[in-house]
């Protein structure tokens, strides 16, 4: 067996009218947001403006407290249906090696050990890692057991892959080639990706779009960007640097506020007095 077939298409995903509050002062809102099948959106923005949140909606793990989300049009009343979640730490079984830990899933799924991993090596493959196939995860660098991750997450074909800061505990390098494999990953499966990073370069080289998030006065989407930039994409192309500047002075922006907004609450309550 020399290919894997690719999951059937991406879901839709969309957020209308969100909010999500955690208590008097703090919450999360997104009016409106679509994310196509098969593409891959990014939520940027500086922490704590609400990006786990929507993504933990999106999920199905958590519930708004007004508005709705729509995978495929439907709206989640539970668990999104056909969905995987890759967080900044792995969650590999440490006592497998990494072929048992791709071919876990699919032995789930009731496909017998054998054919499981042998589909196991193709998937580690896939994020150049076949000749590891018998390491365990103890045995290998964070950037390899995120490329394990990685594969044991598509071997379950997710029709929407949901990614909380999955690279951001990597050096610059790994990080980097990380971001390719992912590319390589999104468009041999047709999944629609969500991800979160504070990273703009990261966003740049991966988003189709961009929604830029605030957090003032409450969590919300600022904007939303169309990165229209040819791929492989180029850092040192002009256009990839002038949106990379639009995105470094948003995220300035928001910097400066949230560094100011304990001298701006304070001014008003004295106002107030
Ligand atoms: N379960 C919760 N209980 C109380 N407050 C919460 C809860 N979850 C999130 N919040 C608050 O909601 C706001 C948004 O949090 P969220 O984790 O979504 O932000 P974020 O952009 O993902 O941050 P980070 O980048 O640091 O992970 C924050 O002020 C956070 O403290």
């Amino acid at each position: 067996m020399n290919t894997i077939p690719s999951s059937s298409s991406g879901a839709r995903l969309e957020f209308s009218n969100i909010r999500k509050s955690f208590s008097d002062t703090v919450s999360v809102e997104a009016d409106r947001l679509i994310i196509e099948p098969g593409s891959l959106t990014v939520l940027l923005g500086r922490s704590g403006c609400g990006k786990t949140t929507l993504l933990n909606l999106a999920a199905g793990l958590d519930f708004p407290d007004q508005g709705n989300v729509s995978y495929d049009n439907q709206v989640l009343q539970g668990p999104a249906p056909s969905t995987a979640l890759i967080f900044q730490t792995h969650n590999l079984f440490p006592w497998m090696t990494a072929e048992e830990n791709v071919a876990f899933p699919l032995r789930n799924q009731g496909m017998v050990r054998v054919e499981a991993l042998e589909h196991a090596k193709q998937y580690l493959k896939q994020v150049g890692l076949e000749s590891f196939a018998g390491h365990k995860p103890s045995q290998l660098s964070g950037g390899m057991r995120q490329r394990i991750t990685l594969a044991r997450t598509i071997a379950t074909k997710p029709r929407l892959l949901l990614l909380d800061e999955p690279f951001s505990a990597l050096d610059m390098q790994t990080r980097r080639m990380m971001q390719r494999y992912l590319l390589r990953v999104w468009s041999d499966s047709a999944a629609t990706i969500l991800m979160i990073t504070h990273d703009l370069h990261e966003a740049l080289m991966l988003a189709d779009r961009i929604a830029l998030m605030a957090s003032s006065p409450n969590g919300h989407i600022a904007e939303i960007l169309d990165i229209e930039l040819d791929r492989p994409r180029n850092p040192e192309n002009q256009s990839f640097r002038v949106i990379q500047q639009q995105l470094d002075r948003f995220l300035e922006h928001e910097t400066l506020l949230a560094e100011h907004a304990p001298i701006l609450e304070a001014t008003d309550q004295t106002n107030h007095l």
